[in-house]
């Protein structure tokens, strides 16, 4: 795990910000669901570029070219998450999926793998904005020892190579402790290649 606390800068926050807000109108937050169950999860979803990531209780999870209630495709991926990839990911191909996680004050992730990619061998590529998040983070066995620390407005995250396949998640959400986001809350951005290049 590669971890690069204040990698954006406030202006870069900003700027980010202003492009998921203009993709949003074409690209609305989603509520994904647990296959079988149907179980919402607490986070709301969308997805930047070629594919997207999604759940629901038919298809489980998968990634897909259309965005699930619009039917459209999803937006183009902003330059400047292609540049954080060329950066932090240090990958020849570019990333074909970035998923946005907006959670809510009380919202949380539970552990589990990033594995739907067919490509494991690239890394995903994680930013944080807005309010601090309690981050947890094991091995490749969901019963491995965990460590927990915190990921900050800012702060980037590569999951690669003995860590790809680490089980993590979020445990809690601190509201407050960023002034980003005018009415609080996280987004998480995670850059993934999906295919084999
Ligand atoms: O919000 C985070 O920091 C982690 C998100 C995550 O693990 C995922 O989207 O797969
Ligand atoms: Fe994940």
């Amino acid at each position: 795990m590669k971890f690069s606390p204040g990698y954006l800068s406030r202006d870069e926050q900003s700027s980010l910000l202003e492009a998921l807000r203009a993709a949003l109108v074409e690209a609305p937050l989603f509520t994904p669901t647990m296959p079988r169950t149907g179980k919402p999860f607490s986070v709301r979803m969308t997805n930047f570029g070629p594919l997207g990531w999604l759940s629901d209780q038919e298809g489980g999870y998968r990634y897909q070219a259309t965005h699930p209630t619009t039917g459209r495709p999803w937006p183009a991926m902003p330059d400047i998450l292609l540049r954080v990839w060329n950066e932090i990911g240090g990958y020849p191909a570019p990333p074909e999926a970035c998923l946005v996680n907006w959670y809510e004050p009380t919202a949380r992730m539970g552990l589990h793998q990033d594995r739907d990619e067919q490509d494991l061998a690239a890394p995903v590529v994680s930013l944080s904005l807005g309010d601090t998040a309690l981050f947890r983070i094991g091995g490749a066995k969901r019963t491995d020892p965990t460590r927990s620390f915190r990921l900050c407005s800012g702060d980037a995250m590569a999951l690669a190579a003995e860590s790809r396949l680490s089980f993590h998640g979020v445990d809690r959400i601190y509201p407050g402790t960023s002034t980003l986001l005018a009415s609080g809350g996280r987004i998480n951005l995670t850059l993934r290649r999906v295919t084999k290049p």
